[in-house]
């Protein structure tokens, strides 16, 4: 069973979130666009550790992101607060795939607090606004052994 867009709203609110009313929808909470970068090395997933590579913060150019095709790491605008008993799935906006791009997304851990990211794929030349609405986070009810307490626990809070 998932979550009606106010209880999504309220578990955001309860994180920090200052949500527009814009941003609250029937069945989740539309996240902005924080930051956009594209990145500069190599990362690494090992089997016992992890790294995320150099990556450059774009800037907007005349109010907005100026998207060549290509691979990009977008940081939402808001803190977002995965409550106990849930699980949160963000998926893009449809008008990012109407516009032939779109957003690769992972599991949001019971327990998760900060300011996430995901991978931003654009597939044909896009202008994006900061603060634009982008994503959708959605909250199911899920049973979970414990709560997130990785390393990006509290990023960017
Ligand atoms: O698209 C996503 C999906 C999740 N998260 C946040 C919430 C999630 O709880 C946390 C960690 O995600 P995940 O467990 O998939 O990351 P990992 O690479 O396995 O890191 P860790 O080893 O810390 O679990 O990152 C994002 O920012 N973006």
């Amino acid at each position: 069973m998932f979550d009606s867009g106010a209880t999504v709203a309220a578990a955001l609110a309860a994180g920090g979130a200052d949500l527009s009313d814009a941003q609250r929808q029937p069945n989740g909470v539309d996240l902005t666009v924080g930051a956009i970068f594209e990145q500069a090395e190599p990362g690494a997933i090992r089997r016992d550790g992890k790294r995320v590579g150099e990556r450059e913060e774009l800037a907007p150019e005349d109010g907005a992101y100026r998207l060549e095709p290509g691979t990009y790491v977008v940081r939402y605008g808001e803190p977002v607060r995965i409550p106990d008993e849930r699980i949160g799935f963000v998926l893009p906006r449809s008008t990012l795939l109407r516009n032939s791009c779109t957003l690769d997304t992972a599991v949001w851990d019971a327990g998760y607090e900060g300011v996430g990211e995901g991978r931003l794929d654009v597939g044909h030349a896009i202008a994006i606004e900061p603060g634009a609405r982008i994503a959708q986070l959605v909250l199911a009810a899920a049973d979970h052994d414990g709560t997130y307490e990785g390393e990006y626990q509290g990023e960017g809070l």
